[in-house]
């Protein structure tokens, strides 16, 4: 696809002697989503492909990090998972998939040994992105992901993948990152009370098109722990919903800081999210 860019800009950087942002690399990375194809769009600056950055679709481990084990659990509905199933208790999701609980608690769907087919209400997460999405060029944000179409609250959007590591790895990596002014750590601290993890995901060098997802203070998507294959609450996977109806062209944004207090000035990075609600710093 073309990528949009004004001719003012243009002028203005050939006249700074620079020239219009290479995206073709970018897009040959971004081609590698199993959801649907992603625009890029630059009308900021001359920014073209991140450096040394893979595009995957799902969690990979680093050496040193435990694989989960074989699943234990499966239910033996026929009914669609609909009522008294074994591995939702209560359901997950309504017939249109959308997750009808916006609190904290884990959300465990269908596993590879159940007995329920693929049209299952319980497995949204596990077929991966389904919404139309744009990366797009932000003045002092970097990169940020914007709606193509307008979703419901509750739409899954995608699920936040990368390498998974130990959190002193994530320590050693997050004090270079912040350095550098660009970090692309979660703590998979989502099923412990005060923030203690063993395990983060990275997505700096190996991610999908969640790692471009900017925070907000007013946030209009967020994280939850999933579980398909495994219930290891260390090695929880990361699903991102929409916690209230988005129109078609909004950023889409999670909160990187969700337990701040609100009116609460939060220490970390100027923060550029525009939001009324805005604590003016990003906290890492
Ligand atoms: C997970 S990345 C998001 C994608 C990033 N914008 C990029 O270009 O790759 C997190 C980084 O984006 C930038 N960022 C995200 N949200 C921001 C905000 N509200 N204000 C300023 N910078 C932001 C910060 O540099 C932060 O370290």
């Amino acid at each position: 696809m073309e990528e949009q860019y004004p001719q003012a800009l243009a002028k203005y950087l050939k006249a700074q002697g620079k020239s219009k942002a290479d995206l073709s690399e970018f897009h040959r990375l971004l081609s590698h989503t199993n959801g649907p194809v992603i625009p890029i769009v630059n009308t900021v600056d001359e920014a073209g492909c991140p450096d040394n950055f893979t595009y995957i679709n799902q969690n990979i481990y680093s050496d040193e990090v435990p694989r989960p084990c074989t699943p234990m659990f499966w239910c033996e509905c026929t009914n669609g998972c609909c009522d008294g199933c074994e591995c939702t208790k209560e359901r997950n999701y309504d017939n249109r998939g959308l997750l009808l609980s916006m609190g904290d608690e884990r959300i465990v769907e269908c596993g590879p040994l159940c007995k329920c087919g693929d049209d299952c209400v319980n497995r949204v997460v596990q077929k991966g992105r389904k919404v139309v999405l744009e990366l797009r060029r932000y003045p002092h944000k970097g990169w940020g992901v914007v709606a193509k179409q307008r979703l419901k609250k509750g739409t899954f959007v995608a699920e936040y993948v990368g390498e998974v590591i130990t959190s002193d790895e994530a320590e050693n990596r997050g004090f270079k990152d912040k350095a550098q002014g660009q970090t692309y750590l979660f703590d998979l601290d989502q099923e412990f009370v005060n923030d203690i993890c063993d395990f983060s995901i990275d997505a700096k060098t190996h991610g999908n098109i969640s790692r471009f997802f900017n925070h907000s203070c007013g946030p209009n998507m967020r994280t939850r722990s999933i579980y398909v294959e495994h219930r290891d609450p260390r090695l929880h996977r990361l699903a991102i919903f929409a916690t209230r109806d988005i129109k078609a062209g909004e950023e889409l944004t999670i909160d990187y800081s969700p337990s701040a207090v609100e009116g609460e000035s939060v220490k970390g990075d100027p923060c550029h999210c525009g939001s009324s609600k805005c604590r003016k710093f990003m906290y890492f």
